[in-house]
């Protein structure tokens, strides 16, 4: 009998795997170093250190680091997001129950409906939150004083926040797509960890495909050990990791299925854009903040695709990529420029 489902086996596989120290956690060198100083300082004056905004695609980290926050710290881990809080109540009941030093880890801060995101203002800044007891007229505000504690943001992008609440963060860490050197230590650590013969070609294969993102290096080394145990004997060699990938549909450069759609709809239904974001992402059937926030990143990095002010706009590169040939009117002119803001008339 197997107990469980597929997926609750994943996400436990997820949790084993992340790094419990910041000198175990690879890359980000900068970021490290920043954290470091932020909590070894906290830790010299014997404080809880200050609030921590951490900023960047998913699946990079920010929830593993807002753990290690806490480990280094030597304190308990609290969590919520921004859309389990819908009103201001929900977020006064769980900072009523914050002990001091605690890390509250928010994750998708940018998502916190208006009413609660203005309670955390005071919370962050003056540690008190006014609960309103009562409506209308009869209504009053009990101030309720909090103890000391971290909270520690995660956001896709800063931008995202209004100005009020970024600025009462004390420090804001960015963390940027991983390099392939950095994925395959990061795949090297994991196959050590679920006991998984990894060659070195299996790596670079595996790692060259993870779009930079530490969690899907990670759910394709689960998936290359799927085939490899299945139809190899175990051991993950390139060769495996290509054949394995394939059956997976994820491409050579690690595009997958959202973002083959999303090229696909700029250049075919488009003619390669410019197009706007909620037309491409209603194209694609996905929802804005998919699109603009799990497929464009990578898109952008890659070289496949342009913001510009008018729209969305598939590069070169991007036509290339999908065996296509671009019409003469395609957005970018000649040897593959772009050259969009000059002439509008041209458009
Ligand atoms: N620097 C790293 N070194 C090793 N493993 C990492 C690193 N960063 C992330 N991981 C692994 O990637 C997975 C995803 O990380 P995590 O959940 O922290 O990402 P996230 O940025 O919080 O994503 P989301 O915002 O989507 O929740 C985890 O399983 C973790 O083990």
């Amino acid at each position: 009998m197997m107990s469980g489902g597929a997926a609750a086996d994943e996400r436990a596989l997820e949790a084993a795997l992340r790094p419990r120290s910041l000198a175990e956690f690879i890359g980000q060198e900068r970021l490290r170093e920043q954290l470091s100083l932020v909590l070894d300082a906290a830790r010299g004056r014997g404080r809880s250190a200050d609030h921590i905004l951490l900023s960047g695609p998913p699946g990079l980290g920010k929830t593993t680091l807002a753990m290690i926050v806490a480990t280094e710290m030597g304190v308990p881990l609290r969590i919520t997001s921004g859309p389990a809080i819908q009103h201001a109540g929900d977020l006064a009941a769980i900072l009523s129950s914050v002990s001091e030093g605690d890390v509250l880890f928010f994750d998708e801060i940018h998502r916190t409906a208006r009413p609660a995101e203005e309670l955390l203002y005071t919370a962050m800044e003056d540690f008190r939150v006014d609960v309103v007891v009562g409506k209308g007229p009869g209504a009053t505000a009990i101030p309720l004083e909090l103890p000391p504690f971290t909270l520690v943001g995660a956001t896709t992008r800063t931008g995202l926040l209004p100005g009020p609440l970024r600025d009462r963060f004390g420090f804001t860490g960015h963390l940027d797509l991983y390099e392939p050197k950095e994925l395959e230590q990061v795949l090297f650590r994991s196959a050590g960890l679920l006991d998984v013969d990894l060659r070195d070609d299996g790596a670079r294969e595996i790692a060259g495909r993870s779009r930079g993102t530490p969690r899907i290096a990670n759910r394709l080394l689960r998936r290359v050990r799927d085939f490899a145990e299945v139809r190899a004997d175990a051991v993950v060699t390139g060769d495996i990791a290509r054949t394995a990938l394939r059956v997976f549909e994820v491409d050579e450069i690690g595009l997958d299925r959202l973002d083959r759609a999303v090229l696909l709809a700029l250049c075919k239904n488009f003619g390669g854009g410019p197009v706007g974001l909620g037309t491409l992402a209603v194209a694609v059937a996905e929802e804005r903040e998919t699109v603009e926030e799990v497929a464009e990143p990578f898109l952008v990095r890659a070289g496949l695709l342009a913001r510009t002010p008018r729209g969305r706009v598939a590069t070169p590169a991007a036509w290339s990529h999908l065996g296509m040939v671009a019409p003469a009117q395609a957005p970018f002119r000649g040897h593959g420029e772009l050259d969009l803001f000059d002439n509008v008339d041209e458009a």
